[in-house]
Order: C-alpha cells, then sequence, then structure tokens
C-alpha cells in the first residue's frame, strides 16, 4: 500500500517537473524571440525614395505660370529650364524637353526611363521628383537647387576668386560621390552621359550636386554642349560599335570637370585636354594652374589632384579608374585638407 502512494507521488513530482521545465523553456524561447526583435530592426533596409510623381500637363502649366519666360532659369541641350511654385508652395525646377528631342524620341520609354532614374537618392545628386507627358510634351520635374552651377562659378562670374582651393576641393570631391552613386551604389546603375560644369550645381553649403543624369537618350548624337566633354571612343562605331556613353565615358568627362577647376580655363571642346596633358607631365604648374586660385604652401594635393584629372582623361577607356576610385583618392585629399 505504501509502495503504490509512493509511485503514485513519484509519479506526480516527475510530471510536475516536465510541465514547468516545458512551460520554463517557452518563456525564454519567448524572452530571446522578444529581444531578437531590435536586431530585426536594425537590419531593415531604409525607405527606398518613392518612385517618380506623374503631373498632370496642366498642373506643370499652372506652376510655371503658362512657361513664362520670367520663370526660366537655364537653357540646355534638351530643354528649358522654368523655376516652378507649385501647391502649397512646393518650389521645382521643371525641364521642358524641346520639341525636336520629344519627336525623334516619342517612342523610346521616356517614363520607363524616367520612373527608373527617379529612385536614384544621395546627397550630391538632384533628386528627380516627378515627370509630365502629353502630345508633344516632355517634362522633367526636379529639387529647385538655390544657387547657380559649377560653369557659372568658374566660367561665367568675373569674381571667379570667390571659389578658393578648399571650396574647388569639395566640389571635386562631393561630384564623385555623387556620380560614384549613380554608377554603383543604385540599381539599375545609371551612365550620366554629359559630365561637366554645368551639370554640378553648387547649394548653399558648397555642397555639389550632380543634374541632367540618365538623359543622354533623349539625343545621343547631337555633338552641341558634348563634345569635349566625352572621349574620342563616345563618336566611334555609333550603335553596336563599342561607342556611345558608358562609365568610362563619365569618367573622362568628370576628369575634364577636373582640369577645369584646377586651371580655371573652358573645356573648349577638347582643347582644354590637349593643352593641360604636357603641362601636368612636365610639372609646368605655375603655366597650368588658374591664377586667380591662391596657390596653397603645401602643392601636393594640387599635384595629386592634376594627376588624377590626367589619369581621367588620358587613357584609354580600359585603364582608366574607376569613378569609385577616384572618388575615395579626392575624399581622402579633402579630409587631409580639412586636417591642416
Ligand atoms: N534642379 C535645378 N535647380 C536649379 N537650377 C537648375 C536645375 N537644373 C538646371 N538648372 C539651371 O538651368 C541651367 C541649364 O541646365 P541644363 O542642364 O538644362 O543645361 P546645361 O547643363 O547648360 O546643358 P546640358 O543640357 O547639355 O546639360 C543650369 O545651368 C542651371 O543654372
Amino acid at each position: 500500500m505504501m509502495n503504490h502512494s509512493k509511485h503514485v507521488a513519484y509519479l506526480i513530482i516527475i510530471s510536475l517537473l516536465c510541465t514547468s521545465t516545458v512551460i520554463l523553456g517557452a518563456v525564454l524561447t519567448l524572452i530571446l524571440l522578444c529581444k531578437k526583435k531590435p536586431v530585426q530592426t536594425q537590419e531593415t533596409p531604409p525607405p527606398t525614395k518613392p518612385s517618380a510623381q506623374v503631373y498632370p500637363l496642366t498642373n506643370i502649366d499652372v506652376a510655371t505660370d503658362g512657361f513664362n519666360h520670367r520663370r526660366i532659369v537655364g537653357e540646355g541641350r534638351f530643354g528649358t529650364v522654368y523655376a516652378a511654385i507649385f501647391e502649397k508652395g512646393q518650389i521645382a525646377a521643371v525641364k521642358r524637353i524641346h520639341s525636336r528631342h520629344v519627336l525623334s524620341n516619342a517612342g523610346f520609354g521616356f517614363s520607363r526611363i524616367l520612373r527608373s532614374i527617379s529612385l536614384a537618392q544621395h546627397p550630391n545628386i538632384v533628386p528627380i521628383i516627378g515627370y509630365s507627358e502629353g502630345p508633344g510634351e516632355r517634362i522633367i520635374v526636379m529639387e529647385f537647387v538655390g544657387m547657380v552651377c559649377l560653369d557659372y562659378y568658374l566660367h561665367q562670374n568675373s569674381d571667379g576668386a570667390s571659389l578658393d582651393w578648399n571650396h574647388r576641393l569639395k566640389i571635386a570631391a562631393g561630384a564623385a560621390k555623387g556620380l560614384e552613386y549613380l554608377h554603383e551604389g543604385v540599381a539599375p546603375n545609371i551612365i550620366h552621359g554629359c559630365v561637366k560644369a554645368s551639370n554640378i550645381l553648387i547649394d548653399v553649403n558648397f555642397c555639389a550636386r550632380v543634374c541632367d543624369y540618365g538623359l543622354s537618350f533623349l539625343a545621343p548624337q547631337e555633338k552641341r554642349g558634348l563634345l569635349g566633354h566625352v572621349d574620342d571612343e563616345y563618336w566611334d562605331g555609333g550603335l553596336g560599335g563599342g561607342g556611345g556613353a558608358c562609365k568610362e565615358s563619365d569618367v573622362y568627362g568628370f576628369g575634364v570637370v577636373l582640369l577645369e577647376l584646377l586651371s580655371g580655363r573652358l573645356c573648349d571642346e577638347g582643347r582644354l585636354v590637349n593643352w593641360s596633358l604636357p603641362l601636368i607631365k612636365e610639372k609646368r604648374f605655375s603655366e597650368f594652374l588658374d591664377p586667380r586660385l591662391a596657390i596653397p604652401s603645401e602643392i601636393l594635393p594640387l599635384v595629386r589632384l592634376a594627376k588624377v584629372a590626367s589619369a581621367c582623361v588620358g587613357n584609354s577607356r580600359k585603364s582608366r579608374p574607376s569613378i569609385g576610385q577616384v572618388a575615395t583618392i579626392l575624399s581622402s585629399l579633402e579630409m587631409d585638407e580639412s586636417m591642416t
């Protein structure tokens, strides 16, 4: 009798122990799961930029006051840029594509390309907010950048001295980062197509913002405004011949921008490259550097920048550095400069 009740007691204790072990296990698992939650949140990718907004043409018309000429802020190869004011006071830059490009590109997927390039988001690029389409009309809506472009600072502003060496280096490093993002940081990658000083806008903090990227499909073979800003290979062969815009032709264009920043001279349809390369090679910097530039006591960073520029423009496509490599060098030069 005693043995039987002992046996029952053992059974009860064992089953109680088993139950509490299961409960303890469940509680521990729950605690561990709860603790893991913040890790999951950290791994969540940052929110992506929403795709381009599609604007009705009437909204664009109202925002630009009927494409009023007083609202024109610039004129380029592809179109006219207007300052637009949308509802709620939102200011944007509106690029109205010239009708000749609209007609020649009617079937070339304007909206598909705009939706794709509008996903790009980086502090050194000008984001595309939206677009508009209609019969004979193609319009791109971009963030408005409040200051002027690098071309103005270097070549149209008689007081070019206001761009000192530090500003020039900051602009070069910033533009390189923007291009690096377009080439390597966004999927699908974006070929700029026409890297030049007028496509580098400068904001109020002297931060470079690359604009007009991914639009070469609108007029790939139009030489005006492009000659000298792309390599010779660009014009070779045409479709299927290995020519046209590519990452290497963008690097070439960026090399020309560096030469302009260093020398203060215009690209002059490619003549700047021919003039600069021997001077850099023979270290004739007093002839090469912008006379408005107060030469810093430590000239080595200037020499390094000139060498980077030479590598971008002097080599064939195959042996040109990538924009990522260029951006790394310029960032380290900028960092060294800020520490002196
Ligand atoms: N997002 C913007 N915000 C403010 N101003 C802009 C903006 N985009 C362009 N601009 C102004 O409009 C001018 C013309 O720009 P656009 O890009 O059309 O021509 P471009 O750079 O001179 O030539 P291309 O068409 O060959 O690139 C620029 O120089 C700049 O002053």
